[in-house]
């Protein structure tokens, strides 16, 4: 199925906007995770699993996965995701964007290599870079806008024509790249003003709203400002504050339950 059906079927099958994030560390791991292969497979798939109930999408992050050597178990992880939670969308996060014959490798890797139904990509050199992941019609591209980072503003506030620059990116993706239909942006929760500009400018499309729990972003504002009409278009990821809820033999219960309370926070500020 497409990304982007697949996303609305689960935005309303699980009544939820979280995206539970995985991004292992082993440094925080309960005792009983080795920091290798299986260890993070075995902890990432238990974290998951404890909050598939509550989530319309995962994001595991490639980085994360990568510097540990640990891409077999990103492989596994998202297989398993896939086989135990039909349904519900995997979004790799990885930040691609080269050269075309480059930008090609790097949709290989994320859409056949790991099977992702979704990649975040860097806009930030042009549309050849990322034409390949545009290209690939059933998965999903989700384009960095305003990152949540607190030095976002350095090269994404820059004025061009009398706009900042981001906006000229929101402006771009909606109303020339998205020919597929299959784009969705990037836009921190830590900047709601700017999540109101940017959902002013792309009507539906949806937006991947990192930093709220360990960024510190207002969950509520994000809802207020950027939900569409209907009370959707977004999906409002959390990372460290669920995975790493507790560090004792309770961790999966309380990833569930930071999962879930982010959840109902949501949905009450949906109304
Ligand atoms: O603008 C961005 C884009 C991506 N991220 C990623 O989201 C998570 C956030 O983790 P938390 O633990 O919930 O803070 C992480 O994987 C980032 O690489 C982002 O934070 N901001």
């Amino acid at each position: 199925m497409q990304f982007m059906q697949a996303l609305k079927d689960r935005w309303s099958s699980s009544n939820s906007l979280v995206c539970v994030g995985l991004d292992p560390e082993p440094a925080k791991f309960p005792r009983n995770f080795a920091g290798d292969e299986e260890g993070v497979f075995a902890f990432c798939r238990d974290i998951a699993d404890a909050t598939a109930q509550y989530a319309c999408a995962f994001k595991p992050q490639i980085a994360h996965f990568a510097a540990l050597g640990a891409e077999g178990a990103l492989t596994r992880l998202i297989a398993h995701l896939h086989a135990a939670h039909p349904g519900v969308p995997v979004i790799l996060d990885a930040k691609r964007g080269d050269i075309g014959s480059t930008a090609e490798q790097y949709a290989r890797e994320a859409f056949d290599r790991y099977a992702a139904d979704a990649v975040t990509a860097n806009p930030y050199l042009g549309r050849d870079s990322v034409q390949p992941f545009l290209d690939r019609a059933d998965r999903g591209v989700v384009i960095l806008c305003r990152t949540s980072n607190k030095g976002a503003g350095d090269l994404q506030d820059l004025v061009i024509d009398g706009r900042p620059l981001y906006q000229h990116v929101a402006e771009k993706v909606a109303n020339e790249w998205n020919t597929h239909g299959n784009c969705a942006l990037v836009v921190g929760a830590t900047w709601p003003e700017q999540l109101r500009e940017v959902r002013a400018i792309i009507g539906d499309m949806p937006i991947l709203v990192p930093g709220v729990g360990a960024q510190g972003g207002d969950a509520e504002a994000v809802v207020r400002n950027a939900a569409t009409k209907d009370g959707m278009g977004l999906l409002v990821s959390s990372s460290r504050a669920i995975l790493y809820a507790s560090s004792g033999d309770d961790y999966a219960e309380a990833a569930a339950r930071a999962a879930r309370e982010l959840r109902d926070t949501i949905n009450a500020a949906r109304g």
